[in-house]
């Protein structure tokens, strides 16, 4: 199978709730096979491959993430030989200051990576996990790791620094990153397209809405302001994730509690966000049946979820002045028509005008656009690929690395 094809990419991309994975061919962007095993450790967890045109699917049944990664790369190399992978690209949350470009794995980059996990303890672990998987499957091949960070990296200091005292950035390195930058930057790039401008040109906010959860104020192509933070729990309410919380929060919960400030941390991060408010999922489908069965807080979840992307939208446009379009991405933002609605009906000031029709469809039979035609701000609907983006950036390694040896 596949014999044909000389340059193909294996991605893995661990997020906080689910393992994506795709075999790529380059350039052309073909997708050979595309697998996604979702909502791991809990009770309903699925796995779905499709390879070739074959689709398999799988009950997990409260699987670990390790017993996922594995069973996904068996169903892969079952079907398709391991020869035929060029390369692997491995999705990696947080790059720190250092890593502000794809980077070879090797012992010393990984033994990095690890050390930056308490910055991104839902991601940064779980990352490494896959790449020490895919290192024992595929030893003979480059691993090249795409950093969420990196597209961020440039951010002004007046976006990126935190009004803290300055040595806890210069000594410490306490300042803002910014995640879910191969998404950003991949929906700017297809949004630009839907616009028919250059993306130089544009001044665009994206907006990632999946279990995690950030938006982008996109300049020129350049990332020049994000909701995510130091750690991506900064900003937005997320699956789990709280989001922005008053910093005295920490302090007061531990003497009220009892419980250590870890715990504390580890609640923000696990029990909060769609999940806390309304005690029953991090899932927003099943917020959206629930809150049409009348549960009042599945409904409060979803209106908070919605009032604070939309506050959070406001402020993201005064980092561009202007605002060419706005461009929804993510699971959420890809398929909840409702949270589209709610959200950008409370940006009155942007003159955003939606189409319900455009909009019940995600835009699927109008080039993306979900607003009226006379909208003063489009706003689109772009299916991300931040597996498609991470085989760009390795074959620009891969081909780099054959030019040097
Ligand atoms: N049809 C849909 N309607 C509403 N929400 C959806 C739909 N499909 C997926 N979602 C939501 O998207 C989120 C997962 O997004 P995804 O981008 O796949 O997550 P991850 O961050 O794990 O990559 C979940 O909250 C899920 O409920
Ligand atoms: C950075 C982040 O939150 O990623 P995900 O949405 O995949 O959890
Ligand atoms: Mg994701």
């Amino acid at each position: 199978m596949f014999e044909t094809f000389e340059t193909v990419v294996l991605v893995i991309n661990t997020g906080s709730s689910s393992i994506k994975m795709a075999l790529i061919d380059m350039p052309s962007e073909q997708m050979l096979a595309e697998g996604v095993a979702q909502r791991l450790g809990e009770a309903d967890a699925e796995l779905s491959w499709k390879i070739a045109d074959e689709i398999q699917q799988f009950d997990l049944n409260c699987c670990t993430l390790e017993d996922a990664m594995q069973k996904m790369l068996d169903l892969l190399f079952g079907k398709v030989g391991k020869g035929l992978v060029t390369a692997v690209g491995h999705r990696v949350v947080h790059g720190g200051e250092r890593f502000v470009a794809p980077t070879l794995l090797d012992d010393e980059v990984i033994a990095e990576i690890e050390s930056l996990s308490h910055l991104a303890p839902l991601h940064n672990p779980s990352n490494l996990l896959g790449v020490r998987e895919a290192m024992r499957y595929l030893p003979d091949v480059s691993h090249i790791a795409v950093f969420d960070t990196a597209f961020h990296y440039a951010m002004p200091k007046h976006a990126s620094l935190y009004a803290v005292p300055y040595h806890w950035y210069s000594q410490y390195g306490v300042r803002r990153y910014g995640f879910h930058g191969t998404s950003h930057h991949y929906v700017a790039e297809a949004a630009a397209k839907c616009l028919g401008r250059p993306l130089g040109e544009l001044r665009l906010i994206t907006v990632h809405l999946g279990n995690g959860c950030s938006a982008a104020a996109v300049a020129n192509g350049v990332s020049v302001d994000t909701t995510m933070g130091m750690t991506p729990l900064e900003g937005l309410v997320m699956g789990s994730r709280s989001g922005d919380v008053d910093p005295g929060l920490h302090e007061y919960m531990v003497r009220e509690s009892g419980e250590s400030l870890a715990s504390v941390t580890d609640a923000l991060n696990r029990q909060s966000g769609l999940l806390g408010i309304s005690g029953l999922s991090n899932d927003m489908r099943t917020l959206l049946n629930a809150a049409d069965s009348g549960n009042e807080r599945a409904a409060l979840a979803i209106e908070i979820f919605c009032y604070r992307l939309a506050k959070s939208l406001a402020s993201l446009s005064v980092a561009l002045g202007h605002v060419d379009a706005v461009v929804f991405t993510g699971g959420i933002g890809e398929h909840a028509s409702v949270i589209r609605e709610k959200t950008t009906e409370q940006l009155a000031f942007l003159s955003i005008k939606l189409d319900e029709e455009r909009n019940s469809r995600h835009g699927r039979s109008s080039g993306g656009f979900i607003t009226h035609p006379e909208s003063s701000t489009p706003v689109l609907v772009v299916a991300t690929s931040e597996e498609k983006m991470i085989a760009r950036y390795v074959c620009k390694v891969v081909i780099q690395e054959d030019i040097a040896t």
